[in-house]
């Protein structure tokens, strides 16, 4: 399903959550939302979602407004940090409700992921812990199997291997059922290599939409004599650099080719500083 974000703004007040943001996600590939706090991720999934309405701009996918679009709403699936389910519920409740409302939900799949992550399908969603009450959010996440699913930072309180086998599912399932996934976190490193096309708003404003591909290709690791890499980085943009005795190293933006030419050895900047480096720069820088 495509999606258009054509000069999308939504006002607080005085607060531009979100600036004029335009965007086509053509489908099909794991999207990753990254931004500082207050950037306006969480506004932006809410609106793409059907949650609540922009104030100015378009946004449709596959051509409908997804506002109380009845049709748009079965293909999202929205699955939040928290509350994404009435505390008074059962789990058990929880997946019939999800069963009835996306078409291409599977129970099978629900019921294997409740127990990897231990879960009781007798217990009340107000008896869960944090950890897994998130681990339910993202059973019922996966288990849709949505044409657009959206995880918006879905795994507070989860411990880092429960965190691990979710990635692995994602991954597995996502293979075999090939979807729209937009995963927004603030855990970059743990999820950067999961990303086919990286997105980064910034004060309500996309800074970059580019595919992860591109992004390895444009940047690179160099290191050699200090003098070599100062003069190799005059023009550069770096994105980190260490300095021991006479030698340096840094990741830059920059051509392996031109690198290798200057006489430095050159190697892939590890993605997740790359984009911790992007969503951490200035504004105006
Ligand atoms: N209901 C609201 N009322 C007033 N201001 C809001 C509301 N929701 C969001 N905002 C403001 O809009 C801006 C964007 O918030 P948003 O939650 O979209 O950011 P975010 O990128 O998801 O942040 P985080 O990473 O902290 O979750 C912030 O300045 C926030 O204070």
């Amino acid at each position: 399903m495509e999606i258009k974000v054509d000069q999308l703004s939504k006002n607080y007040g005085e607060n531009n959550a979100l600036d004029q943001v335009s965007l086509t996600l053509e489908g099909n590939k794991i999207y990753g939302l990254l931004g500082r706090n207050g950037a306006g991720k969480t506004t932006f999934m809410d609106i793409l979602s059907g949650q609540i309405l922009a104030s100015a701009g378009s946004i449709s996918i596959d051509g409908e407004n997804p506002f109380d679009n009845q049709r748009l709403t079965e293909s999202i699936c929205l699955i939040k940090e928290a509350n994404n389910f009435s505390p008074e519920l059962k789990i058990k409740q929880v997946l019939k409700i999800y069963s009835y409302f996306y078409p291409n939900w599977n129970q099978e799949m629900a019921e294997e992921l409740l127990e990897i992550f231990n879960l009781k399908q007798s217990a009340k969603i107000k008896t869960l812990s944090k950890g897994m009450e998130s681990a339910l959010g993202i059973t019922a996440g996966l288990a849709s199997r949505a044409p657009i699913t959206v995880f918006d930072e879905p795994y507070i309180g989860m411990d880092a291997p429960s965190r691990k086998k979710f990635y692995e599912i994602l991954l597995e399932d996502y293979q075999e059922n090939p979807r729209t996934i937009i995963f927004s976190t603030h855990l970059i490193d743990e999820v950067s290599l999961m990303f086919e096309e990286v997105i980064i708003l910034r004060e309500g404003s996309v800074i970059l939409q580019e595919s992860a591909e591109d992004l390895r290709a444009k940047t690179i690791a160099i290191s050699g004599p200090k003098d070599q890499v100062d003069a190799f980085l005059a023009d550069k943009e770096i994105i980190q650099r260490n300095d021991l005795a006479g030698s340096s190293m840094a990741y830059a933006f920059g051509s392996r080719k031109e690198a290798l030419d200057a006489g430095l050895e050159v190697e892939g900047v590890p993605v997740q500083e790359l984009m911790i480096h992007l969503t951490e720069k200035k504004k105006g820088a």
